[in-house]
């Protein structure tokens, strides 16, 4: 298997296939730089999530903490609908948001544009050899560690090995090394400002989608970026497909801005939830992203004038001392309205479908028109 015709990465035979990472259009990341051995101390289980379990460990003399990627359903990501085992249709999409795809992407786009203070630093990817895996497992075999599915149904299906390679090995467990930071038990005001600083320039960077929320922010910082969107990316781009009619790019426009709300809508409803549980104390968070006209239309039942967003992340304006430009939005209908009007962590607005070698969006619910 060559790390670019596959759905996921194959055994490396020498330095020269660990290739930079995703294999398409878009931020790359490059490996980690192993110096003379390639042995991983684990040191500590530190946690997991959907996407990942994540160790404390040494490699050579430095600690690190190390994301070690599930092979999770193809459900858990925006695939293609319907549903399929075709390895090269997956690839086309899994390259832009398959969860490994997604982080290398992010911190591709960081590190090439001089803005790795945006988030906790990142070394690079790294194939995790069979030695490694083998007593990392060995290691932690009370955990009974899975790394096919996700958090809550781990181990339903086999996903790592549906595509073996030529001598029937399952590929390699793929990780991010980052830096080893802590989580932060006690974000204050400052924090909070600073974190919302982070996430507008993430934005003004093309990096959205961000899953803003308390146990992200990490020494703080943003630490996970297993479902951002980082443009040019087939759910906000046209440039990628010429074939797209004016309705689909209208689609595409709309999720790319709901999208980009709800980062802001998930950072208020954490100060929210944050300023909860201190309610007993006086010192409670008094940072914003939006105005609560709109993120509280619900309760109000009362539309806010216009919506908006921080930031157009589609103009890729960068990181600049100008204050950042506001999108406003303005929806053709009450339907796309009342999306709007309600929070949700991820859009749902759009399925993909795979055509004539293209990526093309389709409104959820209009099958078949
Ligand atoms: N650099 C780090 N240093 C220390 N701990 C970390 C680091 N990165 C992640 N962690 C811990 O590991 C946990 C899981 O990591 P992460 O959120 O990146 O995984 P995920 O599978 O993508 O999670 P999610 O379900 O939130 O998408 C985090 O909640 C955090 O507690």
């Amino acid at each position: 298997m060559s790390p670019d015709s596959t759905m996921y990465p194959g055994w490396p035979k020498s330095a020269a296939d660990l290739v930079p990472l995703p294999q398409c259009k878009g931020p790359q990341l490059k490996p980690f730089k192993f110096h003379r051995s390639q042995k991983i101390e684990f040191l500590e289980y530190i946690g997991e999530g959907s996407h990942a379990h994540v160790f404390k460990v040494r490699i050579q003399e430095s600690v690190y903490a190390l994301k070690l990627f599930r092979f999770v359903y193809d459900r858990d990501w925006t695939g293609p609908t319907p549903e399929t085992d075709d390895a090269a249709v997956l690839t086309k999409f899994a390259n832009y948001s398959e969860p490994f795809n997604c982080e290398c992407r992010a911190y591709g786009h960081l590190q090439e544009t001089g803005h790795e203070n945006l988030a906790i630093k990142c070394f690079g990817y790294l194939l995790l050899s069979e030695g490694n895996e083998k007593s990392m497992m060995n290691q932690f075999d009370d955990l009974h560690l899975k790394f096919n599915g996700n958090m809550n149904e781990a181990g339903l299906e086999p996903v790592r090995s549906r595509f073996l390679d030529e001598n029937g090995r399952v590929p390699p467990i793929r990780g991010i090394v980052k830096e080893f930071g802590q989580r932060d038990e006690n974000l204050t005001t400052v924090g909070a400002r600073k974190l919302l600083s982070d996430i507008i320039n993430l934005h003004r960077l093309g990096i959205i989608n961000l899953d803003v929320a308390h146990r992200q922010v990490i020494s703080g910082k943003l630490s996970d970026f297993s479902t951002a969107i980082t443009i040019p990316h087939f759910q906000t781009s046209p440039e990628l497909n010429p074939n797209l009619s004016h309705d689909q790019i209208s689609a595409m426009e709309f999720e790319t801005f709901q999208l980009s709300s709800n980062d802001y809508w998930c950072f208020d409803e954490m100060i929210e939830e944050i300023n909860w549980d201190k309610r007993q104390k006086k010192k409670k968070i008094e940072v914003y992203a939006l105005p609560d006209t709109q993120t509280r239309y619900v309760l109000r039942n009362k539309p806010p004038t216009r919506f908006y967003t921080l930031v157009d992340p589609r103009k890729g304006e960068g990181v600049t001392k100008e204050p950042p430009v506001k999108w406003y939005y303005d929806p053709d209908d009450d339907r796309l309205a009342g999306i709007l009007s309600y929070k949700s962590d991820f859009s749902t607005f759009n399925e993909w479908v795979y055509k004539d070698k293209c990526i093309f969006p389709r409104k959820r619910g209009l099958h078949g028109k």
